[in-house]
């Protein structure tokens, strides 16, 4: 018989954490062995549990230094908090690439797995919406969220953009067409050059917009998380996969085999 994998959840208290517990306690083979709370040591708290996976929903200004600590403990991360860019990814590559240099052959390989959104209907509209860049001469983001999301634009919004801005660049197509010459601040934040526009509304969880246009045609591409249980199995699945999944990986649509 295998043993039940041991997860600690970081941001135990917060609305994702507190929904992440829950998932961990009724799913089969995994079992929540910690919830760590803001002020704890992290590196201690995973040592003392014995945690086999770390699940880190606490804010943008903690998530990095968490995941060095989970790693220092010998554990893999699966992160869903925004506010990761290049440099902080950069180091936890590294930071990995050096542990995993230095741990056992009868050791496995430590990986991370970051996730800007665990929601499949979100994953795909990113996907789906990468896919079709390349066919459009405008492409706008707008991202809905609860008013009491502290980061703006979402991290899922900056991936879809970043994801768009490649497909353009690939596909070798230019700027987008605008003539604004007065008033920018209301054309929203510009990402990899694409415009990115932010909704806070009571009322609303997470929704996603995407749109294209072309002279005479529009697609949109939309996505809505009702519940926060939508990002349940997704999570589940990061926290199954992400022990063979050695280093660095960045969305969920790899693990899907969407990318
Ligand atoms: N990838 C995905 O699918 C999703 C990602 N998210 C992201 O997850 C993150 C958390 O969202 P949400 O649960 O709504 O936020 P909450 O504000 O509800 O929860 C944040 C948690 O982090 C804790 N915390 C605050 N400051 C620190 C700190 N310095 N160190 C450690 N922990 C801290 C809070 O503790 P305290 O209560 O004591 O302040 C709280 O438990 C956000 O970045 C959000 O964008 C959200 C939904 C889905
Ligand atoms: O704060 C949230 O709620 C969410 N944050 C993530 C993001 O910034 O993309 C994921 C989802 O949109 C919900």
């Amino acid at each position: 018989m295998t043993h039940p994998l041991r997860v600690a959840v970081l941001g135990a208290t917060g609305r994702m954490g507190a929904q992440t517990c829950a998932a961990l306690e009724a799913a089969d083979g995994l079992e929540l062995v910690a919830r760590v709370g803001r002020g704890e040591d992290v590196g201690a708290a995973v040592r003392a549990a014995r945690a086999d996976v770390a699940v880190d929903f606490t804010v943008p200004a903690a998530t990095e230094a968490n995941v060095h600590a989970v790693l220092d403990a010998g554990a893999h991360a699966v992160v869903g908090t925004t506010g990761w860019d290049d440099d902080s990814r950069r180091r936890v590559a590294e930071h990995l690439g050096r542990l995993n240099a230095a741990r056992g052959v009868a050791e496995p390989d430590l990986g991370v797995l970051i996730a800007p959104n665990f929601g499949l209907s979100a994953v795909l509209a990113m996907t789906f919406a990468a896919r079709a860049a390349r066919y459009f001469e405008s492409a706008e983001v707008v991202e809905l969220h609860h008013p009491d999301k502290v980061d703006a634009p979402s991290g899922t919004a900056r991936h879809t953009a970043a994801a768009i801005a490649r497909a353009r660049a690939e596909a070798g197509l230019g700027p987008m067409p605008d003539a604004t010459e007065a008033g920018i601040e209301a054309r929203g934040a510009d990402v990899d050059g694409v415009r990115v526009h932010a909704v806070r509304l009571r009322g609303l969880v997470a929704h996603e917009e995407i749109l294209f246009g072309n002279v005479g045609e529009q697609l949109v591409i939309r996505q809505d998380s009702f519940d926060r249980v939508s990002f349940m199995p997704g999570v589940l699945l990061a926290v199954r996969e992400v022990g063979s999944r050695p280093g660095l990986t960045v969305g969920l649509e790899n693990v899907l085999d969407l990318s």
